[in-house]
């Protein structure tokens, strides 16, 4: 933990008289509100880290309170400095400076790449970013066109602004002439407090990477492997102000409420994080933008430095006072500073194997032996001086008791030299495996390698050509962050311990970035890993361990293999079924219209016979004779019709029932309908010529009238005649058609049926697969739990071991100081003994 650096910083008076005699007085680290005589005002003294006086320069102001920051920022710390204050109380002279004295940003820019230059062991990336939040909206001072940027939050990149502009940079050249770029994009306005006021908080941000140079030998270099990620905030507050004072209206008057609010709201948030731990309660980070940028620099995990700037002028003591209870607030918050790492899993390998290789020494540095010589010593020494029985007999059992407790450590130190070889030849599977798995991503992970060698080489002979070629990555877009998206594509599961130390997961990433708004769009984590472990089992050998382990990674992958293959085949088939099914449900409507067709054949029919009816009837009106030849041919022409009507009619019953019609029906419709029509030819001619042969004068008249109703008739009826005829024919032929098309669209549909019951089956069998896969995966994911388990008790109680074993050690400590001390009586009884004999002992 770590307290925010608050410093005070009072700007040169504008030559204003003192009223009524007040003048503020600096005294080292303190500032004190006076009368002009010189007494101080009670109350009203503050002590900071640091208050600097009219006449520093923004050089000191860097030295003392910024350029740790900068240094830590360099080596994985995330930094924030803040300027803050009423208007024209000097923030932006602190943070930008003059042409002659540069002040923060500058000197923190230019500082950053000469340690980078220095540092000849890591390679560096270097991002900036620049933004202001004007009116509570954040624009981007690189790209104008980047306004009312969003604030988002996600696991993966914590706070973040969407769509900042990051540019990649090397040198502090390069980075000054964009911050003059983006300050012609900054919102300046004149009040009556200041001709140049900022409207704007502004924050200028640097992300720095860097990672360990690979050595060309190949030796291990520890958990260098780390990739560091630090982000530096230089911030410029606008002012707070008082409107009356300002003399704002309009467009200022409203930029004035933005920027009054979010300080106030910036005060809320110093306010609740001074009050410490339990009383805190909420902090409203989020009830800013500026506060929710700034909140890893507030009670995070950022160095963080304050410069409250005030005015020494009279008419603002008010505002003065306020800015030094400000800064006395947050003086009290403290932050957790710490290395932000993301490590890889060679370097958190090595990191395990150091952490064995130290338990090992310490075990091998074990005193057992030095005790048990200490003991055979002390023995010896008793038994030369002579002491006597009783007391003899007291220090032999003591010894005994130290023997055994000896013994007993002699026998847990066995155990643990045991446990911990068996460890070590975990780790080293472990580090197989890992081997392994590397290999299968080898495209990514050597891919990242290889990169940064490139990088590295590159990087190394542009020093020798350039004067100043730090950072390393040189050519910037394919340095090792933008390859790092190739983590993505690793496996999900990596194989390692999960109680050797800590490694980069989300919840670290989150952590580290919690709060921060850079557009970390390129940097991505190294994925979050399912940890395997194993069992430490006192019944199973080593080989059976690991073997268990290997075989258990190989089932898992084989298994893993299956499910995805499956899945893919299941999605297949699925997607065949589907278009099945279509094509099935297209084929029954199908089925439905064909079907619909006798039916409206049958109704056709129906209306035919209503039309004979009449026709006959028609016809029948004609007849004088009921005997007569025509009268027998209409008759038998009238049965015909009707044995025609009916067997069409059970043909089309037998069409709508589904039924399949014999082929001889239709010949005798075609035989019926040939015969109707000769016999309704013969009666309609025999008609004609017996009505005539009938006549006689008197009825010639009315017979020329019939005759002509007659022919009319039978011309009509001969139309009708061939119009039915050829409807029927038309109806035939459109009904054969169907039935044919009804044929083989049955065929199909039978067809397509068999299909679908097929892949029915076929998709149970693949769905009791795929059941019977999950239930595999989930019994080795069981497994391995239980496997973790299990070596999480090992190591228990390894360490109880251990500490039980240095427990023991004091004790024995503590018997050995006794022994020596009983030892060094008896030899003053002894010698007192020796001069007036006593008694004797039985070495006498
Ligand atoms: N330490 C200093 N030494 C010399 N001049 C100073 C110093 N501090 C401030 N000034 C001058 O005072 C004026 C106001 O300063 P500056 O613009 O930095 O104030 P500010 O706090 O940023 O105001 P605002 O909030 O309105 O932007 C400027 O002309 C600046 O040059």
């Amino acid at each position: 933990m770590e307290k925010i650096c608050v410093a005070v910083r009072v700007r040169p008076s504008a030559n204003e008289e003192s009223v009524n005699g007040f003048h503020w007085k600096v005294e080292s680290n303190r500032i004190s509100l006076h009368r002009s005589h010189g007494t101080p005002i009670s109350g009203v003294s503050f002590a900071f880290d640091h208050v600097f006086d009219q006449e520093c320069s923004n050089a000191r102001v860097y030295e003392l309170l910024t350029k740790d920051i900068i240094g830590a920022a360099v080596e994985g710390f995330n930094g924030t400095a803040f300027a803050y204050g009423q208007t024209s109380s000097g923030k932006t002279f602190t943070m930008n400076g003059s042409e002659n004295d540069p002040g923060i940003i500058h000197r923190a820019v230019k500082d950053i790449f000469a340690k980078i230059q220095k540092t000849s062991d890591r390679e560096f990336l270097i991002r900036v970013s620049y933004m202001e939040i004007y009116n509570e909206d954040i624009n981007d001072l690189f790209a104008v066109e980047n306004q009312k940027l969003q604030i988002h939050e996600s696991l993966e990149r914590g706070v973040f602004v969407a769509g900042l502009r990051e540019e990649i940079v090397n040198s502090a050249d390069q980075v000054l002439n964009l911050i003059q770029l983006g300050e012609a994009n900054r919102h300046f306005g004149d009040t009556n407090m200041n001709a140049r006021s900022s409207r704007s908080h502004t924050i200028f941000r640097m992300v720095i990477e860097s990672k360990a140079k690979d050595k060309k030998s190949g030796e291990s270099s520890g958990s260098d492997d780390a990739i560091r990620v630090s982000v530096l905030n230089l911030v410029d507050l606008a002012g707070s102000e008082r409107i009356a004072k300002t003399g704002a209206g309009g467009v200022r008057l409203k930029e004035g409420k933005h920027i009054n609010k979010s300080l106030m709201i910036l005060g809320n948030v110093i306010n609740k994080l001074s009050e410490g731990g339990k009383q805190r309660g909420h902090i409203p980070y989020r009830d800013s933008k500026l506060t929710r940028i700034l909140q890893p620099a507030l009670g995070g995990n950022a160095k963080t430095s304050i410069i409250c700037t005030v005015a020494p002028e009279e008419i603002h003591v008010e505002e003065t006072k306020g800015t030094l209870q400000f800064a006395s607030r947050a003086k009290r918050i403290t932050n957790c500073v710490q290395v932000n790492e993301l490590l890889t899993d060679g370097a958190l390998l090595k990191r395990q194997k150091l952490e064995i290789e130290e338990l090992r020494k310490k075990l091998q540095g074990s005193h057992a032996e030095v005790l048990e010589q200490q003991i055979l010593k002390l023995r010896n020494d008793m038994l030369k001086d002579g002491v006597c029985l009783q007391d003899y007999q007291c220090n032999e059992l003591e010894r005994e008791k130290l023997a055994a407790e000896l013994e007993e450590e002699r026998r847990s130190h066995k155990e643990r030299d045991q446990c911990i070889k068996e460890q070590q030849m975990k780790i080293d599977n472990l580090s197989n495996l890992v081997t392994l798995s590397d290999s299968d991503r080898s495209s990514s992970h050597d891919g990242v390698k290889e990169c940064l060698q490139d990088e590295s080489t590159n990087s190394n002979s542009m020093r020798q050509e350039d004067a100043f070629s730090t950072p390393c990555f040189k050519a910037a877009p394919n340095a090792f962050v933008a390859k790092r998206s190739h983590y993505l594509a690793q496996p999900e599961c990596s194989p390692l311990p999960d109680t050797f130390g800590d490694f980069v997961d989300e919840d670290t990433w989150m952590k580290m970035n919690k709060g921060f708004i850079a557009d970390l769009d390129s940097l991505h984590m190294t994925p979050a890993r399912k940890v395997q472990s194993f069992p430490i089992s006192e019944d199973c050998s080593m080989e059976n361990h690991s073997q268990e382990i290997q075989n258990l990674h190989r089932q898992l992958k084989l298994v893993t293999d299956e499910r995805d293959e499956l899945k893919r085949k299941y999605v297949e088939e699925t997607s065949f079924n589907n278009q099945l099914t279509r094509e099935i449900s297209e084929l029954q409507q199908e089925i439905l219209l064909i079907r619909q067709i006798p039916q409206n054949l049958h109704e056709t029919v129906t209306n035919c016979k209503d039309m004979y009816k009449d026709i006959f009837s028609i016809l029948q009106d004609f007849i004088a004779d009921e005997k007569s030849a025509t009268a027998q041919i209409l008759s038998t022409a009238s049965e015909v019709g009707n044995c025609l009507f009916s067997t069409l009619e059970s043909h089309l019953n037998m069409a709508m029932d589904g039924k399949k019609p014999s082929p001889s029906n239709d010949n005798s419709i075609r035989d019926l309908c040939n015969i109707l029509h000769q016999k309704l030819s013969g009666a309609i001619s025999s008609l004609v010529l017996s009505d005539q042969s009938t006549l006689n004068d008197e009825d010639k008249e009315d017979s020329v009238f019939r005759g002509n109703i007659k022919g009319n008739l039978g011309g009509q009826i001969a139309c009708w005649k061939q119009a039915w005829e050829n409807e029927a024919k038309t109806l035939k032929q459109k009904y054969f058609d169907l039935e044919k098309e009804l044929e083989v669209s049955n065929q199909l549909l039978k067809v397509s049926e068999g299909k679908y019951r097929s892949l029915e089956r076929e998709f149970h069998l693949l769905k009791e697969d795929k059941d019977a896969v999950v239930e595999k995966i989930s019994t080795s994911s069981q497994t391995l739990e239980q496997i973790t388990i299990q070596k999480e008790k090992a190591l228990k109680d390894l360490n109880t071991e251990v500490r039980r074993r240095k427990k023991l050690e004091e004790e024995i400590k503590q018997f050995s100081i006794a022994f020596a001390c009983r030892h060094r009586v008896h030899s003053v009884i002894s010698g007192e003994a020796s001069a007036t004999p006593l008694a004797k002992t039985p070495y006498d």
